[in-house]
């Protein structure tokens, strides 16, 4: 018997290690003009519409009727004064795109010698990414860099591909250039590939893909046990976690890393939980910051609901709908930590209708 979603497995992972690979070696070339600040005051980078820009342009060519719900779009590169970045994101596109076939790529993906795309064509692979999701159907979202701020600082960051069928979330790749591949040799070899597919089980690899390891998440140990959290605490609350660990009597302090890779971590065994508790500014969460991440995490045996305990809504749109938070857990901590959580939430509430 043929396993499901073989050819949307292999077609993910080839297209994030070719992400990848450009987003390392644009990193140490990336120029001070090449940063953009978006309507929300975040940043994005040539780096993060040309790795949009190739996963779209695979995507189109495997699967041209799939759509997908991109956090990108090219609307300002289509612009007079996007003309210099469009200029290097067509050419950064290319060079990627045309690179050597490797391990598991198939030519007709549109990579590999001969395949140089037209500007038109790369603006178009990145709105391609401008799909509004909802319940039905098939669809893939992807987050080009998730954690850009970790990216510009030389940190963490994620490139990040997920399918979606009927709202669940069936394959994930994350690939992750700046993590080390053995969490006990910080210092030695970076850049991991993480993949899971729904009822196959989760893996890590080798960005070049070698070494492929099937994931499983620890028992709970209390005294190991710690919160991965947001660098940014604009992003996550770090005083309700802070909270929430004094209710669970965690002495650790937590792990900060951005992007989904806090997501790669939990699942091959670091800390016990991610935390991703609302900062209360009305933010919405979006799919492709949880998607593949929280596939990994379940496929490692992991459980990922909101702060009331409930699952994730991948069928809402291009967001999470209301943001009632995000904990990903070891399996046998999550009734305890949960407890902890709304004791938190509900001390918050009482705090503020004090005041
Ligand atoms: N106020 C907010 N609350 C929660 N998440 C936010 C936020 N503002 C931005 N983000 C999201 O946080 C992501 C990074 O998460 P983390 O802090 O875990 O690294 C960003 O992804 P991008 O970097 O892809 O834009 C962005 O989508
Ligand atoms: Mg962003
Ligand atoms: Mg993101
Ligand atoms: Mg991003």
């Amino acid at each position: 018997m043929s396993l499901a979603f073989t050819t949307e497995k292999q077609l993910a992972i080839s297209a994030v290690r070719r992400a990848c690979s450009l987003t390392s070696s644009v990193f140490n070339k990336l120029v001070k003009n090449e940063t953009l600040t978006k309507g929300d005051k975040s940043p994005v980078t040539v780096a993060d519409y040309s790795a949009q820009a190739i996963i779209g342009s695979i995507l189109q060519r495997a699967f041209p009727q799939d759509p997908i719900v991109g956090e990108e779009d090219a609307a300002e590169l289509r612009s007079e004064s996007g003309a210099t970045i469009r200029d290097r994101i067509v050419s950064l596109t290319n060079e990627a795109l045309v690179g050597d076939l490797g391990l598991g790529d198939i030519a007709e993906w549109g990579i590999g010698p001969g395949s140089e795309q037209t500007p038109g064509q790369i603006l178009d692979a990145i709105d391609r990414g401008n799909y509004e999701g909802g319940r039905t159907g098939r669809m893939w979202t992807v987050d080009p860099i998730d954690g850009t701020k970790g990216f510009l600082r030389g940190e963490q960051y994620a490139v990040c591909l997920a399918l979606l069928v009927d709202a669940e979330v069936q394959v994930g790749v994350l690939g992750c250039p700046n993590l080390p591949v053995d969490p006990s040799n910080p210092d030695g070899d970076k850049g991991c590939l993480f993949v899971a597919v729904r009822g196959q089980g989760a893996q890590q690899m080798k960005l070049s893909g070698a070494d492929p390891t099937p994931l499983s998440m620890p028992p709970y140990a209390p005294s190991t046990f710690n919160f991965l959290e947001s660098v940014e605490a604009a992003h996550s609350s770090h005083s309700t976690n802070d909270k929430i660990s004094k209710l669970m009597g965690i002495t650790r302090p937590p792990i900060r890393m951005d992007s989904q890779a806090k997501y790669a971590c939990l699942a091959r065994g670091d800390g016990g939980a991610y935390m991703r508790m609302p900062t209360g500014v009305g933010y919405r969460e979006k799919i492709w910051d949880h998607a593949a991440g929280s596939l990994i995490v379940e496929e490692s045996g992991g459980i990922v609901t909101d702060s009331r305990g409930q699952q994730l809504d991948f069928g809402l749109g291009r967001t999470l709908g209301e943001n009632h938070g995000v904990i990903a857990c070891i399996k046998d901590a999550h009734a305890k930590l949960l407890q902890a959580v709304q004791q938190a939430v509900a001390d918050e509430a009482s705090v503020q209708s004090k005041a």
